[in-house]
């Protein structure tokens, strides 16, 4: 069975997903040679015979929602664009799945996210764009266990330490979805964070990846964190968004052709494929949610952790999108996924459930097992209850005090038989199901109330929220997908030999078919299962995490990284009309009104203190408008900056150095047209050094506000940023030298006006326009004091100023605000861990 199998029908590569796989659509009836239960033609050992005739109705989802959509058929003369013709390039469809050509297993290929893509000078003279590609990048698959994990927190109002976590345990396999239930306020979140690695302080005991203590950098980038308030950058449309993501993502040995390749299959198989031009501000609450899953997918993490996904979405939604995770999980990733009240078709999709009230494990073992282990316990669901509800109810005292007896029953061992994975798999009983139509649903509630129940009974009881049509489903679900790995040892297929140093035994999952069992799965599965399995299953791969390289470094060069950051953020800024276009005509409008204010004022020595006042007015606006935008974005900036980063997409120096860039050349743009406007129209000396001295001081000082307002958004969220900024920047205008002169200050408060950004650059305007010896100013009344610009700079205590020195102070009042900015930020990441 070495002989690879061949897909008899034309196969053609669409231009811009290579890995589509177009069966003809002119025909109903389509002949494969080796189809496989996906319809993908696999290498060897096809489970399916020869010559199969598959109809479009059988014809398995990915294959069948081509046939919907077809692209232009042909029949290809060159076979480069074939994708299973010889033998050498037979095994693109499997490649898809699995990311690998056999044969060619490299240690490079199992390490990094390689793309198989002939290049224009290819060896092979393939033409351009013909592509044989491992569409995502191979990775192993993980078990995460965690062993007597406590946390706490100090409460310093208290003067106490809460303790959060007490001593949990538990262990969430690859291949499954796991969901971590409890009532509000029992540590889900928590346990996920310090799962995911977003916590590590003030907390003890350990865990393990693959049965090894976790290295916590290798961990992270084998892992994402889907939050709960999906922040992303509304500017972007969907694809620009993916296309960030995989550029940061997939490194620089991807070509953007195989990396827009990754994106396009990823958005089709997410059910993205008809937004991808939208804007994501414009997405529903779904789809903003799958799409932060698809942008976390790029790189294939094996472990996705999700902080309450169905929050806010509708009952169908919420399905599609636990079909979708449970169908990620069958790829061979651990998806784990806290959630508070899944409703009870929801919560059967659940493979494995962890459930915490107090902080203490109430239950750990299948979903299926719940029901019967209350029972065991004296709790008994009512018929037609969801279980779901019955247990949060349990949880929260409703039935009295069940917290303590449950957490003993655990820490006892008796839910243990419930956390195999096998447990309530009676494949007989499911077919007896099946075939007699009936409906146990409520047998199971029986009247059962004692302590000791059947096993029988259990198994009844565990079937109570399988719903009749949903048996065939079940049927293949519950199909163990350890047996099907061992069966497959010996085959071509992949099996993943985790190393298991702890005395566990194979059969406590450390052995996983990484992804064609998943594929298998999902092909008996079907439905929303089968959509999206070969896509997104783990790939083949034959290294393990404890063999992984320990670099530490991200995907992307520093550089390439500030790159697309800087990229994207000129993007965003040229698309937000709403700030971008308020902020120019703002500044244009002002500068018109106050030009038309002050009118031809600049050379008249009767109106000095006016123009002064126009001058202290000018510097004030530029200051304003520079710094409150940046603390009203920048705290939404900081959400998705804080997700990415934490999911390992790139480094906060590289985000600070491009949001620190970006903006500046639009503040600089702004400012500028607002100064020129005043300057012209309150007839300033049309002298070119006075006017680059007077935009330069300008810029200057609303570069500095700018820093301020990254500072404050940095460290504050928007609502304390609001009332802090204009608050600190009270006491730099009362210093500024036009409200009290500095000699009248008193002496020693004299050091505030030094630190006042603002008495540099109204110090420097008045240079610019006074200062340097100018000529005396006309008069246009009988006497006017201030003829000599000179003396009016005395009587402001600025005759001695030096331009040069405001213009460095300024400078480097720029650079310390953003040096700090920039450690704040690194503290608030610390923090949050
Ligand atoms: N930094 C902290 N200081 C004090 N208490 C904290 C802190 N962080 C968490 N807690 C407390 O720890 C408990 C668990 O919080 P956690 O967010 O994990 O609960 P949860 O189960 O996810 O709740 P919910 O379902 O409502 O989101 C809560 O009582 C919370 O108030």
């Amino acid at each position: 069975m070495d002989e690879l199998n061949v897909v008899k029908v034309p196969l053609v590569v669409k231009d811009n997903a290579c890995s589509t796989l177009l069966l003809s659509a002119q025909t109903t009836t389509t002949t494969l040679t080796t189809p496989n239960f996906l319809g993908y033609s696999s290498c060897k050992n096809s489970p399916v015979p020869t010559n199969a005739t598959i109809n479009d109705n059988q014809l398995p989802m990915p294959v069948f929602s081509k046939l919907q959509n077809p692209l232009p058929l042909h029949q290809p003369k060159d076979t480069d664009n074939t994708l299973c013709t010889t033998d050498k390039k037979t095994c693109s469809q499997i490649n898809l799945c699995n990311g690998e050509l056999k044969g060619n297993n490299t240690t490079q290929q199992n390490q990094s996210p390689l793309p198989k893509v002939q290049n224009k000078n290819s060896p092979n003279d393939q033409k351009k764009g013909t592509i044989s590609l491992s569409h995502l990048p191979q990775r192993p698959p993980v078990d995460i266990e965690f062993r007597d994990i406590s946390y706490s927190v100090t409460e310093r109002r208290l003067h106490g330490v809460k303790t959060i976590l007490k001593s949990v345990s538990g262990k969430f396999r690859n291949g499954e979805i796991t969901a971590i239930m409890g009532p509000s306020g029992a540590g889900k979140s928590t346990l996920m964070n310090i799962l995911a690695g977003y916590k590590t302080s003030q907390l003890s005991g350990s865990v393990l990846i693959n049965c090894n203590e976790r290295n916590l950098r290798r961990f992270r980038k084998l892992s994402c964190y889907i939050m709960q308030d999906d922040v992303l950058i509304g500017n972007l449309t969907v694809r620009e968004a993916m296309m960030v993501s995989a550029n940061l993502k997939l490194g620089k040995n991807m070509i953007t052709y195989a990396k827009s390749v990754v994106v396009e299959e990823i958005l089709d198989t997410i059910g993205l494929r008809e937004s991808v031009n939208t804007l994501t501000c414009n997405l529903s609450g779904g789809q903003r949610k799958r799409l932060s899953i698809a942008l976390e997918l790029v790189n294939n993490p094996p472990v996705m952790f999700f902080d309450e996904p169905t929050s806010g979405l509708d009952s169908s939604t919420c399905f599609q999108l636990i079909s979708l995770l449970r169908s990620l999980a069958r790829g061979g990733r651990t998806i784990v996924c806290t959630i508070h009240q899944p409703s009870a078709r929801l919560f059967e999709k659940f493979d494995h459930l962890y459930l915490l009230a107090e902080g203490q494990c109430m239950y750990e073992g299948r979903v299926r097992g719940l029901v019967p282990y209350l029972s065991s316990l004296g709790y008994e669901c009512p018929s037609y209850h969801n279980p779901a509800d019955y247990v949060l109810e349990v949880a929260s005292g409703e039935y009295g005090e069940a917290v303590q007896k449950l957490v003993q029953a655990v820490k006892s061992g008796m839910c243990k038989k419930y956390t195999h994975k096998d447990y309530g798999v009676d494949l007989m009983a499911v077919n007896d199901i099946i075939k007699g139509g009936r409906n146990d649903i409520g047998k199971g509630s029986s009247t059962n109330t004692t302590n000791d129940v059947s096993t029988a009974n259990e198994e009844m009881l565990s079937k109570q929220f399988v719903s009749i049509t949903e048996n065939k489903d079940k049927l293949a679900d519950l199909q163990p997908p350890q047996p099907q790995a061992k069966q497959l040892q010996n085959s071509d297929r992949t099996v993943i030999n985790m190393p298991c140093t702890n005395g566990m035994s194979n059969d406590d999952s450390c052995s996983y078919s990484s992804s064609k069992g998943g594929q298998s799965q999902n092909a008996v599965s079907g439905g929303t299962n089968a959509m999206v399995g070969c896509m997104t299953s783990l790939l083949d791969s034959h290294e393990s995490v404890v063999t992984l390289p320990n670099k530490t470094g991200f995907p992307t060069s520093s550089w390439t990284q500030f790159w697309i950051l800087l990229k994207r953020s000129f993007k965003t800024i040229l698309r937000d009309r709403m700030l971008t276009h308020l902020r120019l005509a703002s500044h244009i409008i002002v500068g018109a009104l106050i030009g038309a204010i002050y009118y031809d004022v600049g050379n008249d020595a009767s109106k000095v203190m006016s123009n002064a006042g126009c001058i202290f007015f000018t510097t004030l606006f530029t200051m304003f408008t520079a710094m409150m935008p940046t603390i009203l974005t920048f705290p939404t900036e900081m959400s998705v900056f804080v997700r990415e980063h934490l999911n390992y997409w790139y480094s906060l120096k590289a985000f600070y150095f491009a949001k620190t860039i970006a903006d500046m050349p639009f503040q600089i743009v702004f400012s500028s047209v607002y100064v020129l406007v005043v300057y012209c129209l309150t007839s300033q000396p049309m002298e070119l050094e006075r006017i680059s001295m007077f935009v330069l001081i300008c810029v200057l000082t609303s570069l500095v506000a700018q820093s301020l307002g990254l500072l404050i958004g940095a460290g504050m969220n928007i609502e304390t940023g609001v009332f802090l900024g204009p608050v600190t920047t009270i006491p730099t205008i009362l210093f500024s030298g036009f409200f009290v002169n500095f000699d009248t200050i008193p002496g020693y408060l004299q050091w505030v006006s030094y630190v006042s950004y603002v008495r540099y650059g109204f110090e420097g305007a008045m240079v610019a326009i006074y200062g340097m010896d100018r000529a005396k100013l006309q008069c246009s009344t009988i006497y006017c004091h201030y003829r000599s610009p000179k003396k009016f700079l005395e009587e402001m205590s600025m005759d001695n100023a030096l331009f040069w020195v405001d213009a460095v102070a300024l400078i480097g009042t720029f650079f310390a605000l953003r040096i700090i900015a920039y450690f704040v930020l690194r503290w608030k990441l610390h923090m949050i861990r």
